[in-house]
């Protein structure tokens, strides 16, 4: 039985994505690459909902290279679940030729792993992909990171659990969030102190970035009790 065939990006939503997000030949050469190689791997993993392929570039790498303005000049980053690159790789091939910048993918799933180490050797971006629990590796890093990033891995009261430690070292955290937002914050509440600030998301929709550049576990009697 013949493979059904994918639907591809189209070019109409690759321009409206560089309008949106405007990039430099160089990081367009290696987002191009990039994004071949998603669409090989797509056809035997699933990295991405194939309903979102046409979409590709607005959906996923517009979505993700909107976070670089807010942390102007932040050389390291940690990315946690990268799963198919976003916003790790998109990231990694914005930053490929400022001096110094690097960025860790943390990835539990070995496949996916796998496709990270694969992107970064074809499109020449400098990251190491840490095929680990975001909690080993949080525990582990001893070194300060400017930015830590995170997109549809968990909810923020989650998100900031694993982020606490490098944000309490100096690092600004970067979650893009969905519809949902409002309502995680206020749970999130209960457990954390945050000083924030919400960005509506430059692709449209209900979508925003949550910046982050406090974290503070509440104390068990200021959370009513919760854990
Ligand atoms: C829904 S995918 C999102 C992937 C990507 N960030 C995106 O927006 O397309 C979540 C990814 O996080 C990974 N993940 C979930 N929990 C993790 C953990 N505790 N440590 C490392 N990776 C984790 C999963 O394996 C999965 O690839």
């Amino acid at each position: 039985m013949s493979k059904a065939r994918l639907p591809e990006p189209t070019s109409a939503d690759k321009a409206a994505a560089l309008a949106l997000a405007p990039v430099s030949r160089e990081t367009l050469t290696r987002l191009e690459a990039y994004v071949d190689l998603l669409l090989q791997w797509q056809a035997v993993t699933n990295l991405v909902a194939p309903s979102t392929l046409p979409t590709l570039w607005t959906r996923h790498i517009a979505d993700s290279l909107q976070l670089l303005d807010l942390v102007p000049g932040a050389k390291t980053f940690a990315d946690f679940g990268s799963g198919g690159g976003f916003p790790g790789v998109v990231l990694a091939c914005a930053l490929a030729d400022h001096p110094g910048a690097r960025i860790d993918l943390v990835e539990r799933n070995v496949k996916k792993a796998a496709f990270l180490r694969e992107a970064l050797r074809v499109t020449g971006a400098a990251g190491e992909v840490h095929h680990r629990d975001i909690v080993d590796y949080v525990d582990s890093r001893t070194e300060p990171v400017d930015c830590v990033t995170a997109r549809a891995l968990a909810p923020l009261h989650q998100l900031f659990g694993f982020a606490e430690p490098l944000v309490r070292n100096g690092a600004k955290a970067l979650f893009l969030k969905g519809q949902d937002v409002e309502s995680e914050l206020t749970e999130a509440t209960k457990y954390w102190t945050i000083e924030s600030a919400l960005h509506p998301s430059r692709t449209g929709g209900d979508g925003c970035v949550v910046e982050v550049t406090g974290i503070v576990r509440r104390s068990m009697a200021a959370a009513g009790g919760a854990k």
